[in-house]
């Protein structure tokens, strides 16, 4: 495959999804759902060990909510149905019969957590009571529909939702999640932006909401993680009532925050090249592929088979994820290609010289280059170069993010950058009307950075002249 990401992102994007075996979308017959095969299904449990590690580190319950949430539920809160109500797959059958009540799939689980925990909170002793599922949730999306970008089953969901005694608590809740996720892109290298969303664009029955924003290849912005504080919003009208340690009454405080799919399509875009998938090997279904070279001579192509055997077995014992690909209908170059495709971290090719010597060749998947590696310490050689994998993955995508984004003071240039689908800093005076100015004329106000100092001191807005507050970021966006 010789597609350019750079190029044809979507195109790129597309092949290189279905070609690695990572996910089957567009041939299962509903609009927005895609299928897991067992490659790209291994990938996904390792990127959600990840995340359900943080978690349950972190004081988080695991739980598991109906996926039918009774419309009398959806509406309890008003704006949220507001923001939704356009957006849910309503259940109105079962088998011959209309429903009385029309059952939504859920979109999000506010309600039916809050609805449960009305019943389940009664003290200040119970909180922080932090709970999450992982789960698909469906959105009946109406812009383009996208693999693993903008689904209508959105099959991996991770929703967390908190109660807290105070306003305070919620706060510092959001702060905790927020670091939580920076640890899980910085495991998977992907870069991000981290920006308060402007009032028009936060989260429907929200206080405020924050994201995670990422640059793709082609420049257009993906938010990849949202962090809500709630408020009371959800806790009054569900009644989740709480009895405060001195002894008064009170509503609980909530936040919610979540990741899906967009996690791992982040993860194919930002770090794929034009051999197909780069995966960090903590995510690796492969972490290791040994290749063995065909010897003409009888003896010595069985002296390679027997050393590539140990090798597997050598690393299998210490817990690589090894495969010995002893197919003998394909030539190693065909063997290469299929492997770098799956993004396969470490490639281990045994021929004469390897099974003669003490040495393996290993060739890495980042760098594209082979390394001779010393027979009896590759265990502890693999686990150096997966680190500095890792690491390198890591900086080549941050620094490729931060050549995207540009500082600029007046319209016209942040509009002539947005159109090149770069990142825009504009001078904001705060006021709604500017902003949704620059909603309306230069991009997508992702909102005001809160992982830089993001105070326009002395200057002026870009919009209204008056003197300025803040920058806000402005992009392009999915
Ligand atoms: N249609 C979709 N396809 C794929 N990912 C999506 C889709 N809609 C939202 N997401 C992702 O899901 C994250 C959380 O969605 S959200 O609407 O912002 N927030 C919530 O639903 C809150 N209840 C927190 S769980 C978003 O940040 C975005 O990364």
């Amino acid at each position: 495959m010789k597609l350019n990401k750079e190029e044809n992102f979507s195109e790129w994007f597309d092949t290189v999804l279905r070609e690695s075996g990572l996910y089957d979308y567009g041939r299962y017959p509903v609009k927005g759902m895609g299928v897991w095969p067992p490659f790209g299904f291994k990938l996904r449990k390792l990127v959600l060990n990840i995340i359900r590690d943080l978690l349950d580190s972190t004081g988080h319950e695991e739980v598991l909510f109906p996926v039918l949430i009774p419309k009398t539920l959806l509406e309890k809160e008003s704006e949220h149905i507001r923001g939704f109500e356009g957006e849910v797959f309503w259940v109105t059958k079962g088998g011959h019969e209309d429903l009385d009540v029309p059952l939504a799939l859920r979109p999000t689980s506010e309600t039916a957590i809050s609805y449960m925990e009305s019943f389940w909170i009664s003290s200040y002793k119970q909180l922080p009571m932090k709970l999450y599922q992982i789960v698909p949730v469906y959105r009946y999306e109406t812009k383009a529909t996208r693999p693993l970008i903008r689904l209508r089953e959105v099959s991996t969901f991770k929703e967390a939702h908190t109660a807290h005694e105070s306003f305070e608590g919620a706060d510092s809740q959001c702060a905790e999640a927020i670091e939580i996720y920076k640890k899980v892109f910085d495991r998977l290298g992907i870069p991000y932006m981290i920006s308060q969303r402007p009032p028009w664009d936060k989260f429907a029955g929200a206080l405020y909401t924050v994201a995670f924003d990422t640059v793709m290849p082609d420049g257009r912005v993906l938010q990849i993680g949202t962090v809500h504080h709630l408020g009371q919003n959800f806790s009054v009208p569900f009644e989740v009532r709480f009895h405060t340690e001195d002894g008064d009454k009170d509503y609980v405080w909530q936040t919610s925050y979540g990741l899906s799919d967009r996690v791992i399509a982040s993860l194919v875009a930002v770090h794929g090249d034009e051999r197909g998938l780069v995966l960090p090997p903590e995510v690796a279904p492969v972490q290791v592929v040994i290749v063995p070279i065909p010897q003409k001579e009888e003896e010595q192509q069985r002296k390679v088979l027997e050393e590539a055997k140990r090798v597997e077995e050598e690393l299998k014992a210490r817990g690589w994820r090894t495969v010995l690909d002893d197919r003998d209908e394909l030539t190693p170059g065909a063997k290469y290609y299929e492997w770098e495709l799956k993004g396969v971290p470490f490639r281990i090719e045994i021929g004469k010289k390897e099974v003669e010597g003490d040495e393996l060749t290993v060739a890495r998947r980042d760098l594209k280059k082979r390394v001779k590696v010393k027979k009896g310490e590759i265990h502890q050689r693999l686990k150096e170069m997966s680190d500095d994998m890792l690491n390198n993955m890591r900086e080549r995508a941050w620094s490729f993010m931060k050549s995207r984004i540009k500082r600029v003071r007046s319209l016209e240039e942040a509009k002539e950058l947005v159109e090149k689908r770069y990142v825009v800093e504009l001078p904001w005076c705060g006021s709604k009307e500017c902003g949704l100015r620059v909603d309306e004329e230069v991009g997508r106000v992702l909102g005001v950075p809160l992982d830089e100092d993001a105070e326009a001191k002395g200057e002026r807005c870009a919009v209204c002249g008056r003197e300025a507050k803040w920058w806000i970021r402005v992009a392009k966006t999915y």
